[in-house]
Order: C-alpha cells, then sequence, then structure tokens
C-alpha cells in the first residue's frame, strides 16, 4: 500500500500521530506489543520431557519386573519416586526459566513515538497499530513498520531472514507501477537499525508481525544450557550407559553362580539406581538460575546463560570511559576562544551560573555557544524543580551552558529552523546541522565534534570582533590538551557562517569550509564507586583497562584518579593512531602492557579484542554505540549499558548492567566465581554417594551376601538427601575471598586431582562404615530390617557432616560460621525429620523394609559420622599445607 492508504486505513496523522485518547483506545483492543510466551503445548512437552531419562527407564523396567515378581509395595515405592522425580525435575525446570524469563523484563525497552504532535519515548509495550514511530541508529525495531520518511535508512535483517548484510530502505513514495510488496519501504520488528534514521507508521504490533507469526511457529523456549551443563549431562549419560552395563554382568555372573534370581535382580536395580547420580544436572541448572537472580539483584542481568561460567574466568575487563567509569554527568567548567578563555559557574543540568567574562564580549564565544546549542538533539526540562535531561549527557551539558548565557532553545529553533543534519557517530567524530538563517534567510552550518577533527575542517578562526582570521591550529590544540589535563571533556565548536553560498551539506564538503569559533570543556566525574571496584579487580588477578574515544589526555587524568595508570611508572595513554603506526607483534605488545587507550575506533576495539584473547585472555568488553556490537560479540563476554547503551548494542551483548556502572561488572564477576563454587561443592558432595551406593553393592554381590541396602532405600536416601541437603549448597553464600584469588582457568577441570581423592575417601569411609555396622548390628542380636535401617541412617548422618564439610573446598567447616545459610540448617532439620519417620512410623517400615532402632545405634552412627567429618578436616588441612 502507499503511505497515503496507510494514513487512511490506520485513521492516523503522518505528521503529530495518533492522540494519546486513541492510542490508550488501541492498546485495550488490540493488547499490548509483546511477543507471547512459548504457548500451551509447551507444558505437555515439558512433562514428557521429565520421564526422557535413563535413570527413569531403569527405573520403570524395574518397577514393572518387581510386579511379575508379586513385590507390589516395592513395586508401588518405585513407580511413586518416578512420578515424584518427574513432579520435582517440572517445578524446578518451570521455576529456573521463570527466572530467566522475569529478568528480560528488567531491561525496558524504549521506544520514540510522536503522539498529539508531540515526539515522546515511550515503553515500546504500549506502542499501537497507528502509531508514528521513529527510527535512529542504534534502535531494535519495536513493530513492524510502513516507512513515510528516512534519511539514508539501512536496517540489519539478519534476525529475520539470516543476512548478515544490512539492506537499504527506499523513499517512502515509490513511483507508480511499483510492486505493491516492496520491502523495501517495510521494516520489521526485531530488526536493527543500521544506520540513518526514519519515521514509519506501526502496520502490526505483538504476535501479529512477522518476528510473531515465527516466534509461534518455533515456540521459542530459553535454553537453560551452558557449557558445564552440557558437559555434566554427557558426563551423565557415559556414566549411566556404564553402569548399567556393569549391572547387567554383575546380574548374568549371579545366574551363572546359582543365585536366587529375585534377588539378583533386586541387587542390581539397587546398583544402577545407587550409582547413576541422577540430581546432578538439575542441580547444577538450580544453581545457575539462583546465580542469574541473584546477580540480577545486583543489577546485572544476564542475556545468554554461558556467561554466569565465563564471567568466574575472566581475565580482563576492557571498558569505556564515559559512563561505566564516569558518571556521564557533564557539566560545562571552561570555554575557549581564540582570544581568551572564560571559567564557568554552577553545576549540573540546572542553568543557573555564569560565565565568568569581566564584561569583555565576544562574537566567537556567542557563535561557540550557539552552535553548541543549535547542533544539538537534546532537551533539557524543569519538571517539579528538578532539571532533567532528555538525549546525550554531553549536548545536555552545551544546552546548559548557552541557557547560562541567555541563549533559550526554543527561540534558537526558532531564530534558526534546522533544516540537516550529519548525526555524531563515533568513527565521524562530529556533528553538524544545516539552518536557515530567519532574518537574512541565508543558511548556517552549525558544527560540534572532537577537537583534533573539528580544527582539521576549519579554515578560519573568528576573534572577539567576529572578524575571521587563519586558523591558529596549534593554539587550539595546545589550550584543548591543558583543558584536558585537568580531567576535562573538551569539544570544539565551529560554524560556516551565512555568506550567502549553499555550498552542499556532507561530510565531503564541509571540510575546509568551517571557521573556528571555540573549545568548550566539561567535567564528567568518576563513579565514586569506580575506583575500589578497579581495585578489587586488581586483587582478584582480574587487569582493567580503559578503552575511550575520548582525547588522551582527558582519559589521562581519569585513569590516573581511578588508580588505572601509575604515576611513578609513567604509563602511557595510547591512541588509536600509535596503534596503526605499529607492526603487528609491537602492536600485541603494546595492548597488553598498556592500561588506557584513547581515541579508539570501534574498529580498533575490536581488534584489540581479538589480539589480548589471542594472547590468552579471557575478555569482558563494555560498548554502547552501533559500532560496538562487533566488538561485543568477539568478546568473551560483551556487556551493554541498559541506560545510555543501543538497542544494538544490547543485543549483541550476553550481559546488561542496569545501572550502567563498572562497579556492577566487578560484582557480576564475584556472583559468577560464586555459582561456579556453589556447582563444584555439589558435585563433590554429591558423588561420593553414588560411588558409595554403588560399591556397597557390588560388594555384597561379589560376596554372595546379603544387600545392606535394598534397593527402595538408596532410592529413599537419593531422592530425600538430593533435595533436602545437596541443594541448600545453592544458597551457600560466597566465601570470603574469593575476590583475592586468581581467575579460574577454563582449561581447568572442574575437578582437580585433590578434590576426586576426597571424593574416593567419603565414598570408601561411606562403605566400610556401612558394612560395619550392618555386621556388627547383626552379630550383636538385631535382625536384617534393623542392621539395614542401620546402615540406611549411617549413609544419611556421614552426608550430613560431610554437607557441612563441603561449604568450603578449601577451608575448615568451622571457620565458616553456622548460621551463615539458613536454607542449609532448614535442609539438615527436616532430614533428620525424615530419618526419624522412616525408621519409626509403623507405615513407613512396612513400605521401606525398615525397623526401629535403640539409642546405642545412633550414638554409634554419629561417632562414624564424626570420624569421617575429622577424616576430610585433616585431608583438607594436609593440602593446604602441602600447597
Ligand atoms: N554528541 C556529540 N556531538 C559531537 N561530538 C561528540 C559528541 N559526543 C562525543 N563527541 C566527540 O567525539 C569524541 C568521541 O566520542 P565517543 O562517543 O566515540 O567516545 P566517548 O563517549 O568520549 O567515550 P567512551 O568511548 O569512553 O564512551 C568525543 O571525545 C567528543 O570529542
Amino acid at each position: 500500500m502507499s503511505a497515503h492508504e496507510v494514513v487512511l486505513l490506520l485513521e492516523t496523522d503522518p505528521q503529530r500521530g495518533l492522540s494519546s485518547t486513541e492510542a490508550n483506545r488501541r492498546l485495550e483492543r488490540y493488547g499490548r506489543n509483546v511477543l507471547p510466551a512459548a504457548g500451551g503445548g509447551g507444558v505437555l512437552r515439558r512433562i514428557l520431557r521429565q520421564f526422557h531419562n535413563p535413570l527413569i527407564y531403569v527405573l520403570i523396567a524395574a518397577s514393572v519386573v518387581t510386579v511379575f515378581l508379586g513385590e507390589y509395595v516395592d513395586s508401588a515405592v518405585i513407580f511413586a519416586v518416578v512420578l515424584i522425580n518427574a513432579a520435582i525435575g517440572y517445578v524446578q525446570e518451570s521455576r529456573a526459566e521463570a527466572a530467566l524469563d522475569s529478568l528480560r523484563s528488567m531491561v525496558r525497552t524504549e521506544a520514540r513515538v510522536v503522539r498529539d504532535g508531540e515526539l515522546r519515548s515511550i515503553s515500546s509495550d504500549e506502542l499501537v497499530p497507528g502509531d508514528l514511530v521513529r527510527l535512529e541508529a542504534g534502535d531494535k525495531v519495536p513493530v513492524d513498520l510502513r516507512l513515510v520518511r528516512l534519511a539514508e535508512l539501512r536496517i540489519d535483517e539478519s534476525a529475520l531472514t539470516g543476512e548478515s548484510v544490512p539492506v537499504d530502505k527506499l523513499e517512502a513514495e515509490l513511483p507508480v507501477g511499483t510492486p505493491v510488496a516492496d520491502r523495501r519501504n517495510m521494516v520489521w520488528s526485531g530488526t536493527l537499525v543500521a544506520a540513518g534514521s526514519g519515521t514509519g507508521i506501526a502496520v502490526a504490533t505483538g504476535a501479529e508481525t512477522e518476528l510473531g507469526q515465527i516466534h509461534r511457529l518455533v515456540g521459542a523456549a530459553e535454553v537453560l544450557a551452558t557449557p558445564l551443563t552440557r558437559k555434566l549431562a554427557r558426563f551423565s549419560k557415559v556414566l549411566t550407559v556404564i553402569i548399567l552395563v556393569l549391572a547387567a554382568v554383575t546380574f548374568a555372573v549371579g545366574l551363572l553362580r546359582g543365585q536366587d534370581a529375585v534377588e539378583t535382580f533386586t541387587a542390581t536395580v539397587a546398583l544402577a539406581v545407587g550409582a547413576i547420580p541422577e540430581g546432578l544436572p538439575a542441580a547444577v541448572t538450580i544453581t545457575l538460575a539462583i546465580g542469574v537472580t541473584r546477580m540480577a539483584r545486583r543489577r546485572a542481568v544476564i542475556r545468554r546463560l554461558p556467561a554466569i561460567e565465563t564471567l568466574g574466568s575472566t581475565t580482563l575487563v576492557c571498558s569505556d570511559k564515559t559512563g561505566t567509569l564516569t558518571e556521564n554527568q557533564m557539566t560545562v567548567r571552561a570555554l575557549w576562544t581564540p582570544d581568551g578563555g572564560y571559567e564557568v559557574t554552577g553545576s549540573g543540568y540546572r542553568p543557573e551560573g555564569e560565565i565568568r567574562d569581566d564584561g569583555r564580549s565576544s562574537e566567537a564565544l556567542r557563535w561557540s555557544l550557539l552552535a553548541g546549542a543549535g547542533c544539538n538533539d537534546a532537551r533539557i526540562r524543569e519538571q517539579d524543580g528538578e532539571w532533567t535531561l532528555a538525549g546525550d549527557p554531553t549536548e545536555g551539558a552545551m544546552l546548559v551552558v548557552a541557557a547560562k548565557a541567555g541563549i533559550d532553545q526554543d527561540e534558537l529553533a526558532a531564530d534558526y529552523p534546522r533544516r540537516d543534519t550529519i548525526p555524531f557517530d563515533s568513527t565521524r567524530q562530529y556533528m553538524a546541522t544545516l539552518h536557515d538563517e530567519r532574518v537574512t534567510r541565508r543558511t548556517v552550518v552549525l558544527a560540534k565534534g572532537s577537537v583534533e577533527r573539528i580544527v582539521s575542517m576549519c579554515r578560519a578562526e573568528m576573534g572577539a570582533d567576529g572578524a575571521l582570521r587563519p586558523v591558529r591550529a596549534e593554539a587550539a590544540l595546545h589550550a584543548a590538551e591543558e583543558l584536558a589535563g585537568r580531567g576535562l571533556r573538551v569539544l570544539a565548536t565551529a560554524v560556516r557562517p551565512p555568506d550567502g553560498a549553499d555550498d552542499g551539506f556532507d561530510d565531503s564538503s564541509l571540510p575546509g569550509a568551517l571557521v573556528l569559533t571555540g573549545l568548550q570543556a566539561m567535567l564528567d566525574p568518576p563513579r565514586s564507586a569506580a575506583a575500589p571496584a578497579v581495585r578489587a579487580c586488581h586483587t582478584a588477578g582480574i587487569g582493567v583497562k580503559m578503552i575511550t574515544g575520548d582525547h588522551a589526555a582527558t582519559a589521562g587524568a581519569i585513569a590516573r584518579q581511578l588508580g588505572l595508570l601509575d604515576e611513578d611508572r609513567r604509563d602511557r595513554v595510547v591512541t588509536g593512531t600509535d596503534l596503526d603506526g605499529l607492526p603487528a607483534e609491537g602492536f600485541s605488545d603494546a595492548v597488553e602492557n598498556a592500561a588506557v587507550f584513547a581515541r579508539v575506533s570501534p574498529a580498533q576495539k575490536l581488534r584489540l579484542v581479538e589480539t589480548l584473547q589471542r594472547r590468552g585472555h579471557v575478555v569482558a568488553v563494555t560498548g554502547d554505540g552501533v559500532n560496538d556490537a562487533p566488538a561485543l560479540r568477539q568478546a568473551n563476554i560483551g556487556i551493554a549499558m541498559a541506560r545510555s547503551g543501543t538497542e544494538v548494542a544490547k543485543e549483541a551483548a550476553d550481559m546488561v548492567l542496569t545501572d550502567d556502572d563498572f562497579a556492577t561488572i566487578e560484582a557480576a564477576v564475584e556472583e559468577g566465581r560464586g555459582v561456579f563454587d556453589n556447582i563444584t561443592k555439589f558435585i563433590v558432595w554429591t558423588l561420593p554417594t553414588n560411588l558409595g551406593e554403588g560399591l556397597v553393592v557390588l560388594v555384597a554381590i561379589v560376596l554372595g551376601a546379603t544387600l545392606p541396602l535394598l534397593p527402595t532405600q538408596i532410592l529413599w536416601i537419593n531422592m530425600t538427601t538430593a533435595v533436602l541437603l545437596g541443594l541448600m549448597l545453592a544458597f551457600e553464600p560466597k566465601e570470603a575471598g574469593i575476590m583475592r584469588r586468581p581467575p579460574r582457568d577454563p582449561g581447568r577441570p572442574l575437578l582437580t586431582a585433590a578434590l576426586m581423592i576426597r571424593i574416593v575417601l567419603v565414598a570408601t569411609l561411606l562403605v566400610a562404615g556401612a558394612w560395619w555396622i550392618f555386621q556388627w548390628e547383626q552379630s550383636n542380636g538385631a535382625d536384617v530390617a534393623q542392621a539395614r535401617t542401620a546402615a540406611l541412617n549411617l549413609f544419611v548422618v556421614v552426608e550430613m557432616f560431610y554437607l557441612f564439610s563441603c561449604r568450603s573446598l578449601t577451608r575448615s567447616a568451622w571457620r565458616i560460621g553456622f548460621f551463615t545459610n539458613r536454607w542449609l540448617l532448614l535442609g539438615v532439620a527436616a532430614q533428620a525429620l525424615c530419618q526419624l519417620a522412616i525408621t519409626y512410623l509403623p507405615p513407613m517400615n512396612d513400605i521401606f523394609g525398615t525397623a526401629p532402632i535403640g539409642v546405642e545405634v545412633w550414638l554409634r552412627i554419629l561417632a562414624v559420622g564424626v570420624v569421617a567429618a575429622l577424616v576430610v578436616a585433616v585431608d583438607k588441612r594436609l593440602r593446604r599445607n602441602l600447597g
């Protein structure tokens, strides 16, 4: 359809947009602009998935066979376990997914929409069909749009088409005869604005968009997988196969040796059930989900789950300066013109304060302020006594200083209506606007940008009297250097005066046509949390590098305040130009050794990251612009800023900081290390039980002896302790000193030799203890049921003692403090109640083949528990002393 037809059909106004009331009505009618959650079929599939597990197959087979053997109670117990296991799996999986889902809503996407004739920023959820939506480079398209106006608009449609080369969009009105369904005057939700800008009318929102249709087909489920969970799943599968083969062999051997078939079968099932670590994958997923939630609470939102693992092994953080290490709260503090400098008072966006000019009047100063305020897309507004900024803080600061000199933004816009814009981008390094001068009806160009760039484009400079003279570039650059040395961010301003001739307005015609009017230097103080966070990173063995587009002297001054540059070592700030001049090897060394990089282009940033990775670093990189996306993708962890970042950067990132603060990266690394610790702790805790149970049964089969534990009893141990004891390790607080050790080497196996030895040690203690008490009770008058009950309780009690030990892999259990993890204490109490129930309640005795035992038996069990705890404590101590 033509744009005109779309306007008529959707009853909207191509200039003023919808009215607010109409927009609200449509919101009621069409619903919010969100994609529906993965649909109803998902629930059934998720339930079925819980049964798709080798252990479950073994259990189901066992329960069927036991029915035929006439063991109805056992069969029912095994079947009940299958159901309970599936239920627990279902609930855990749903909760983990819900945790991830809720993260998505934490990073709100804003859309620019024209309503009631006014440009507004609203949540993209609230867009309705007919809305007039504005797009700019870096945006993620929020709805399907029919374009009505555009300037050099290029769209990255890879999210929909897989085609990675951005598509040029056409002028809105196509010539008569163009095929109606021309892709080039539509943009689709979920695609990214690679360059340019445009305005379009929303024709579909939410599930009705093309993206919504695809989403419905795919049912996009959030994947709860990381390299680690995949590795563990593989490990579990291999282990299961080995155990099943082993079980089949023992069954065959038992039959050949003429043992009772029913008993041998029971023993084989016990072996399989006991030895398979069925709780492992679920526990890992849950620990990850808890980690994600903890990080979100500390304002780091994980977009891709594997990032949590990588965070723990980060060796280098490459951070932007502006907004991440600094506040991004700019105030112009000093001005410079070719005829002299001025200090400015006042702070923040409140236009109160003055330019100290001691009565000197200067045309250059006036034009510098006009350029700063006119070549500007930001707005400052007073709201309830507070001055707030909409837009770029650099531009906000320039508006404020102009206001301090009495220049009003609206009057300026009326006197100098804007006709065209060359937008700022970090490669271009300047912004320019073309205006009509209302009084003279001639055109003026206003420009601002980095000092080097603007000065290189100037043919002349303006004097205090307004006269032009040849530009003295040296003087300007020197002044800029001096201001930047104070830590100020310096921009230059220039104009192309109204001289009648219209010489074109683009990147190629402006150089050589501009007149330098002055410099504006603004303060952007370092964030208060940044310096401590940098120090914390250093203590944790993590390097920090500042990579900024800003001036070398500004970067250096801020870096020194943050402790990134050492005064004495006279570390140098490396600039993009320096880097370009280096041979490959010199480049690599410079990148490794320097901590501060200035005037770095996005392309150089990408090369920096690649080089660091080649040198073996695990690199976290921050970025906020469209051009940062490649570097963010290349990084081991790409980090985007929720407030100042573009949607393109967020899309490319693995993690988004909701407060833009560098300190949050440090917090996330800390959490990442904690998550990895807790996963290791769970594994180190759970494996001895499986190994121990397997061995107990294997020994019984080999010796042809009575089983010390029945299959149902083994199931009981595994089910209850995994949930009530093991899972509580996921809530372990981070250990003290977690940020004083070096990053984890990603190549190192999860279980070190020391931990493997500990696992075998504890398994041996379990086997020995269980056999000892099983024999001891029987030779002292207990029947088999009582002896088994003793062995069962011994397993659980030793696991409880060992659980406390596993709260730290290196430090003694006594040093951690017993009350720092309440969940763990609650779990232990609940487990104790369960043990009392299975030991003393008659119905439980009937089901599980247990029997009440006396106090002295408990004392023997506890004694074994204490011995086990002591042995592990000694093992830890020895190892620490051995280093
Ligand atoms: N809105 C703007 N208009 C014109 N020039 C600008 C604007 N913003 C920044 N500049 C100039 O371009 C230079 C590079 O800016 P760029 O955005 O690449 O990096 P930055 O924001 O200074 O730092 P960082 O990379 O640490 O975020 C700045 O030093 C400044 O001189």
